[in-house]
């Protein structure tokens, strides 16, 4: 069955700052519509850069100056960390005073990296107690030049600061280092390019990118490949069969790849050029160890249909996903815990062991991805699964539990 997984959230919320930053209207087409992109896209708003949407969402137009926001405006970012990270690197670019906030679990997430790459370009920066949220901004213009970006809590940092550099004077030359989520700057980069942007990397991970206006361009957005990871797992431990039409081997996404953990689960999986289908192969196979580093927002996925295999399986490098809407390992340890299922918890690890989950309320910690990986759980074992806060999917995938009735539950 053709599954409808709404857009990437990464992809619209990159396109809306690369539009803003454009000179002139862009498109940005199938856009996702969700808590993350309506407070991104509000944020633009304040600052002053409009976004129209057509009938039905469709379509979202976006107009931009080809240069940063000028005015004084208080940008809400919700619980959405691209808007932290991606916002004020676009904002220092421009003229004025901005103050820069959101909720208090997004007040808990690290954006000290960013506060001091941006006052090493010269930025001028109030930040508040603990992590730097509420942030104040008076911008007037960046000069750029050489910069390093601490990249070993979040890569949003850096593809903030990649996103803004064109409209820096001198452009910017970055060093990276340590990074993480490395697929989401091969995806800042492509898209960048796609804006007409001047941009070379290095063998050493030097990132050299030339002052020059982008494009206004029209383009369309992909299904979101982490919120299509809990459809794929769902066709994986049902026996069923679910196709994503429009993510392909083209994809900009890396947590498409996380079909390729489901591979070694014992799903069949297929990935054509233009569509991605998963089916089910009897019951998981377990007994390895993954690293999900890359593609840690699909780690929850993995941990939270292991019980379900037939050998235990480890799932490391997510120490960052500790860092996110909640500390991602602890929660999934303790959900999966209260499920009956035997965990190892390590800084940047997982072990989930078999077993035969029993009936749990599972603690959401306001994390959209605890409340989808567990709802596929729930599926497979049916009574097994209630969620203290089933709402909090509309952060990036507010149709999720109609979809999921709509594909396994409601067909003959
Ligand atoms: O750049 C992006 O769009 C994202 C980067 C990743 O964050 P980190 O770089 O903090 O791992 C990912 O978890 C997040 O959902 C989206
Ligand atoms: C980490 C996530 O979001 P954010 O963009 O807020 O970092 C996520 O969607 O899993």
């Amino acid at each position: 069955m053709a599954a409808r997984v709404p857009g990437s959230k990464s992809l619209t919320n990159r396109l809306l700052l690369l539009a803003a930053a454009a000179d002139g209207t862009s498109t940005v087409r199938a856009p996702l519509v969700s808590e993350d992109t309506v407070a991104f896209r509000q944020a633009l708003d304040v600052c002053g850069i409009p976004v129209q949407a057509g009938p039905g969402d469709t379509f979202w137009k976006v107009t931009g100056t080809g240069r940063g926001p000028t005015g004084s405006a208080r940008p809400w970012c919700a619980d959405a960390g691209t808007a932290a990270r991606f916002l004020p690197p676009f904002a220092a670019t421009g003229h004025g005073t901005f103050l820069f906030d959101g909720s208090s679990q997004l007040r808990a997430r690290p954006q000290r990296p960013l506060i001091e790459a941006l006052r090493a370009l010269g930025a001028d920066l109030e930040p508040g107690p603990g992590n730097g949220l509420p942030l104040l901004l008076r911008a007037r213009g960046v000069e750029g030049g050489d910069l390093s970006v601490d990249s070993s809590l979040s890569s949003q940092y850096l593809s903030g600061l990649l996103m803004a550099a064109p409209l820096m004077r001198r452009g910017l030359r970055i060093r990276t280092g340590d990074l993480v989520s490395r697929p989401y700057i091969d995806m800042t980069l492509a898209l960048m390019r796609r804006f007409g942007a001047d941009v070379e990397e290095s063998a050493d991970g030097t990132i050299r990118v030339a002052p020059r206006p982008y494009d206004a361009t029209d383009i369309v957005v992909e299904p979101d490949a982490s919120s299509a990871s809990y459809v794929f797992a769902a066709a994986a431990v049902t026996g069923g069969t679910v196709t994503v039409p429009g993510l392909g081997t083209e994809s900009l996404q890396g947590d498409l790849r996380f079909v390729d953990v489901l591979r070694r689960t014992g799903a069949d999986v297929r990935v054509g050029p233009t569509a991605t289908t998963v089916t089910g192969n009897g019951p998981l196979r377990g007994g390895f160890t993954v690293d999900m580093g890359e593609i840690s927002d699909t780690f929850m996925t993995l941990a939270a249909i292991a019980p379900l295999a037939d050998a235990p399986i480890t799932i490391t490098g997510v120490a960052h996903a500790r860092l996110k809407e909640s500390d991602r390992v602890a929660a999934m340890a303790e959900n999966l815990r209260a499920c009956g299922i035997e965990t190892a918890e390590g800084p940047d690890r997982l072990t989930i062991h078999p077993g035969t989950p029993r009936p749990a309320r599972i603690a959401c910690h306001r994390d959209h991805r605890i409340a989808m990986s567990f709802s596929v759980l729930g599926l497979a074992v049916p009574g097994t699964v209630s969620l203290d806060d089933p709402d909090c999917v509309a952060k990036t995938f507010p149709e999720f539990h109609d979809e999921i009735r709509r594909l396994f539950q409601d067909s003959p």
